[in-house]
């Protein structure tokens, strides 16, 4: 069963792995990261969902963090702090610098960061095919009553307290997106978008040129799991990002911005959590396919057995 994933953030790798060890050795996943928290950063190109994808898969992340290497250290990012250069509230590890390091050698000899991606992956082996959204640099930038302030800034330095206006994405014109994705779409025989935050993880995605219509054109169904649990984010700021884009901070708001497939949205089917129970006969109603289970990813068997759930919630339309 060919599977394919659209992620962002500590929430989506997290769910990937407990679906790879949902699915065991058999797994053949395709997951498209998003690539608009991407930056340069001291002449380093910095990809963190690309690499917190590759590292929580690959076996090297920082457990507690979500992101980043474990046993990092911060020597190299404390002594660029002492040129007073760079963001001193953004810690680029000694061991992660490695990857930026590695990632802008490949990408200074020509090749796109989908090939690059492949070949850091060589390394961590993270049992998926990691695609990123697009080979082109189109990054999230967020509006401010100050102005524009890069998607990171606002999300580490500011950790989402000033209010955003909007998001703009840098360079979406003319984008593409990178070369496997739409196919990853148009062939799936299920597409699961994880609990990742629908606007700039996943909406960032969606919004990159052919992938709704790709999305929209695949024959296997597409199943969601609510990033939103009695009315808050599990983890992290997707409450400031919905209010921004004028979206309730519910389970059911989520799922009709995403939209129903039917209804020339991009779902079919939603999985909530136990605590947003009374959203699944209102779905039902109207089309959706729907159930709650527990969808809190405490561990890795805890997010298999909700990455089973919701491809149990589809298993009649694969
Ligand atoms: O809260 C933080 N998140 C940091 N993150 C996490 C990052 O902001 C988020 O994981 C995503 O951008 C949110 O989707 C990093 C990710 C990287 O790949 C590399 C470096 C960092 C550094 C930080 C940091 O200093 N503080």
């Amino acid at each position: 069963m060919k599977i394919t994933v659209l992620s962002g953030g500590v929430g989506g790798a997290r769910f990937t792995r407990g679906l790879l060890a949902h699915l065991g050795p058999e797994a053949d996943v395709t997951v498209i990261a998003n690539t608009g928290d991407d930056m340069w950063l001291h002449g380093v190109r910095v990809c963190p969902d690309l690499d917190t994808l590759m590292y929580t898969l690959g076996g090297g992340v920082h457990e507690e963090q979500g992101w980043g290497r474990r046993d990092e250290s911060r020597r190299t990012s404390d002594d660029l702090a002492a040129y007073g250069l760079g963001w001193e509230w953004f810690t680029l590890g000694d061991l992660d610098l490695a990857t930026h390091l590695a990632r802008t050698e490949l990408l200074r000899a020509g090749l796109p960061l989908s090939e690059v991606t492949r070949r850091l992956c060589e390394r961590w082996q993270p049992g998926v095919r990691l695609l990123p959204a697009s080979d082109d640099e189109v990054e999230t930038h967020v509006a401010t009553a100050d102005g524009f302030i890069h998607f990171e800034e606002w999300w580490v330095r500011h950790r989402a307290s000033v209010p955003a206006q909007g998001f703009v994405q840098v360079g979406l014109e003319g984008s593409a997106a990178a070369p496997g994705v739409l196919a990853a779409l148009i062939d799936a025989d299920v597409v699961v978008l994880p609990p990742s935050n629908p606007v700039v993880s996943i909406g960032t995605i969606l919004s990159l040129p052919g992938v709704r219509d790709a999305l929209r054109s695949c024959a296997g169904p597409v199943v969601g799991v609510s990033p939103i649990v009695g009315g808050a984010p599990v983890r992290g700021m997707a409450d400031a990002c919905l209010d921004a884009i004028g979206v309730e901070t519910t389970a059911l708001a989520v799922a009709e911005h995403y939209g129903l497939r039917a209804d020339g949205g991009i779902l079919d089917a939603w999985l909530v959590d136990t605590a947003d129970a009374d959203v699944v006969d209102p779905l039902r109603s109207t089309g959706w396919v729907a159930s709650a289970t527990d969808t809190l990813m405490v561990d890795v068997p805890a997010t298999a057995r909700i990455a089973a759930s919701a491809l149990e919630l589809v298993r009649s339309r694969l």
